[in-house]
């Protein structure tokens, strides 16, 4: 992997890296290692899509209603934490950052995701947040930051994607697989490579060779 001086000057201007794909295929390990190899901030979109989603299931509301959705979102305002070793996501004083990977997250956060107007909100606050960064999601280098100066797409196998969550969650792989078939199924609208994009199948590349790959790809001059 190239070490972080060798971006430094590139990275300190307004220069965004996006890091797009499909679920687990990397995306936030992959953006969080070169995040933090450039030394800057990454940006994990899903956070706030999960956020809603929980805070929409605790509430008892539809994960259709809109209207109920952006009531109790401008009711809770949530606080992404965008640093390059993780994401953190506050609503209020309440940390949420450890509930939004459950199951029942996972399931419901495609409805909520499909929501235009809860989209134009998630969208709304990643484009407050202050340059530079790596951004990661289905759509950050085609709809939310399409003047991004890199913009990369990671895919793998449903089966090699379902091998690795097996090694962090208690279920099995074929449970897993089905489940992430199903939630590529739902959220395949918004989620495809920019023409810009460069796409890397994760699945033959370690961690760090993902991240590496994206490194050696980098424009020496984007800004
Ligand atoms: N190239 C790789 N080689 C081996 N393991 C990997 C690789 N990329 C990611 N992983 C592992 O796969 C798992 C899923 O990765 P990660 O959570 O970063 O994916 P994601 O795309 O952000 O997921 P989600 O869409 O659910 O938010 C993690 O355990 C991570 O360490
Ligand atoms: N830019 C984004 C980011 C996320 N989503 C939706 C689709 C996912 O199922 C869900 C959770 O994201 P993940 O944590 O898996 O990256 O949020 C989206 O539609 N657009």
């Amino acid at each position: 992997m190239r070490a972080a001086p060798l971006h430094g000057t590139l990275y300190t201007g307004r220069v965004i890296v996006t890091i797009d794909g499909v679920a687990a295929s990397g995306k936030s390990s992959v953006a969080s290692g070169v995040a933090r190899a450039l030394g800057v901030p990454y940006v994990s979109s899903g956070l706030l899509y999960r956020a809603a989603t929980l805070l929409a299931l605790e509430a008892g509301a539809p994960l259709d209603d809109a209207r109920a959705l952006l009531t109790h979102l401008r009711a809770h305002p949530l606080r992404l934490e965008a640093l390059a070793g993780g994401n953190r996501l506050w609503a209020g004083e309440r940390e949420l950052t450890d509930e939004l990977h459950s199951t029942r997250v996972d399931q419901g956060v495609s409805a909520v995701a499909a929501l235009p107007e809860v989209r134009a909100w998630v969208d709304a606050q990643l484009r407050a947040l202050p340059e530079p960064f790596v951004a990661e999601g289905r759509d950050m280098g085609t709809n939310v930051f399409p003047q991004a100066g890199a913009k990369f797409y990671l895919t793998a196998s449903p089966r090699v994607r379902a091998e690795r969550r097996a090694q962090e969650r208690p279920e099995d792989v074929p449970a897993i697989e089905a489940a992430l078939i199903e939630r590529d199924r739902r959220d395949r609208v918004q989620s495809a490579p920019a023409p810009d994009a460069r796409v890397i199948d994760t699945g033959p590349l370690s961690l760090e060779g993902v991240i590496g790959t994206i490194l050696a790809a980098l424009p020496a001059r984007s800004a």
